[in-house]
């Protein structure tokens, strides 16, 4: 049986989706001849790890129990080390980590798993990634912090994974990738990348409150933990980073322009999410329905676009034909049109849901099984 040790960063709806997964899946893998064995989960301050990382893994009663414990939004640090695992907190605990990946990085192998969406696991993953490990991303920010940073992850290909990072399970970075590896040039990719905002744009379309509407798009998973990373197309602007720093541009967030649905007044320095969900997000709906009346007083609807050709890279609303391709996109579906030498006069279109934690952790999954060449 070949094992896959995995350590994962991030217990949120992403993360306990995916232990979820890979304890239902325990048949199914052991038919394949496989065992993904989790040995350490972290949230943002604590490290629960398998007393001997080497021997042991934690057991699915233990990632039940995490999942448990995480769904009632108590921190990791609540539960108690025991005889088969520890917990550590911290400094410490980051310290520990970095001990895990010396130790199995070279030897039986590690997955470092980021479904985090923090800035904070860059400096994690650019380590591990000398000590053989290898790292799977549901996290943008990672990928389009600095060119450096970027150039240090993605330095031995074999060992990252991220297709969870651009239109969560779709096969959109498997697809490109095997493009360019057939020396096929991609000329042009445009498409709607945000499940939050697709959702957002057809709900309101269809005569629904925006404020109401945002607030559905969080309980259903699709926004980002601060809704505002969605709302004001940031989020969109990452996977566009993530895309064109694929098809081979060097450029970084701030030469991409962001166009936002809520005005500086409201941004994460001046309100708390909870405030803004509840009292900022209400004052936004008049301007926006009235954008969506004038649209649709057109024969039109809106969306949040991504245009990536040559050098340039653009993202924000359009309004387009409600019968285009981008125009028929209901709720959290993304869509993606590759244009290359093959698919010149028509494209290549992935599409598909975009967000959910269920679909998200699926990609994850699908990426580290992807690796399973580099386990013993
Ligand atoms: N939901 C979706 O549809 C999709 C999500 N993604 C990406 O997946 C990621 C996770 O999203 P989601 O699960 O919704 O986010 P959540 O906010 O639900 O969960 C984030 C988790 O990360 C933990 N965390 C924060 N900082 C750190 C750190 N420094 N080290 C380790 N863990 C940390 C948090 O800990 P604590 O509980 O202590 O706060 C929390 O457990 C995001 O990057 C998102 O962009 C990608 C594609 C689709
Ligand atoms: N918040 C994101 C989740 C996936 O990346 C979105 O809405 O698309």
């Amino acid at each position: 049986m070949k094992s896959i040790r995995v350590l994962l960063m991030g217990c949120g709806g992403v993360g306990r989706q995916l232990l979820q997964h890979v304890v239902s899946c325990r048949s199914l893998h052991a038919k394949q001849g496989l065992r993904l064995r989790v040995v350490g989960v972290c949230d943002s301050k604590s490290f629960l790890v398998a007393s001997d990382v080497s021997k042991m893994e934690l057991d699915d009663a233990s990632l039940m129990e995490i999942c448990r414990v995480k769904s009632s939004g108590s921190s990791l640090s609540t539960l108690n080390s025991s005889g088969d695992s520890q917990i550590f907190t911290n400094m410490e605990s980051t310290r520990k980590v970095l001990d895990t990946a010396t130790l199995l990085g070279r030897s039986t192998g590690l997955v470092f798993v980021d479904c985090s969406a923090s800035s904070e696991t860059i400096g994690v993953l650019t380590q591990v990634v000398d000590l053989g490990c290898c790292i799977v991303l549901a996290n943008k920010k990672p990928l389009t912090s600095s060119l450096e940073d970027y150039e240090k992850l993605v330095s031995h290909p074999r060992h990252i994974r991220h297709e969870s990072t651009v239109g969560a399970g779709l096969p959109v970075i498997t697809s490109l990738n095997r493009i360019l590896a057939s020396g096929d040039p991609i000329h042009r990719t445009i498409g709607s990348l945000s499940g939050t905002l697709g959702y957002v744009m057809s709900e309101v379309g269809d005569g629904k409150q925006f404020s109401e509407v945002v607030k559905a798009a969080k309980c259903l998973g699709y926004t980002e933990p601060d809704p505002r990373d969605d709302l004001g197309g940031m989020d969109v602007t990452r996977k566009a980073l993530i895309l064109a720093r694929l098809l081979g541009s060097r450029i970084n967030l701030d030469n991409i322009k962001v166009e936002s649905l809520y005005p500086d007044e409201m941004g994460s320095d001046r309100m708390s999410v909870e405030d803004f969900l509840a009292n900022g997000l209400p004052l936004l709906n008049k301007d926006i329905e009235t954008r969506f009346r004038v649209a649709s007083s057109n024969g039109n609807v809106l969306r949040y676009v991504c245009m990536i050709e040559g050098s340039s890279c653009q993202v924000g609303i359009k309004e387009l034909p409600k019968d285009s391709p981008l125009g028929r996109l209901r709720g959290s579906d993304n869509v993606l049109e590759i244009y290359s030498r093959c698919y010149r006069d028509l494209p290549l279109v992935i599409q598909g849901a975009g967000a959910g934690n269920d679909t998200t952790a699926a990609g994850v999954l699908a990426d580290i099984l992807d690796l399973q060449d580099l386990f013993p």
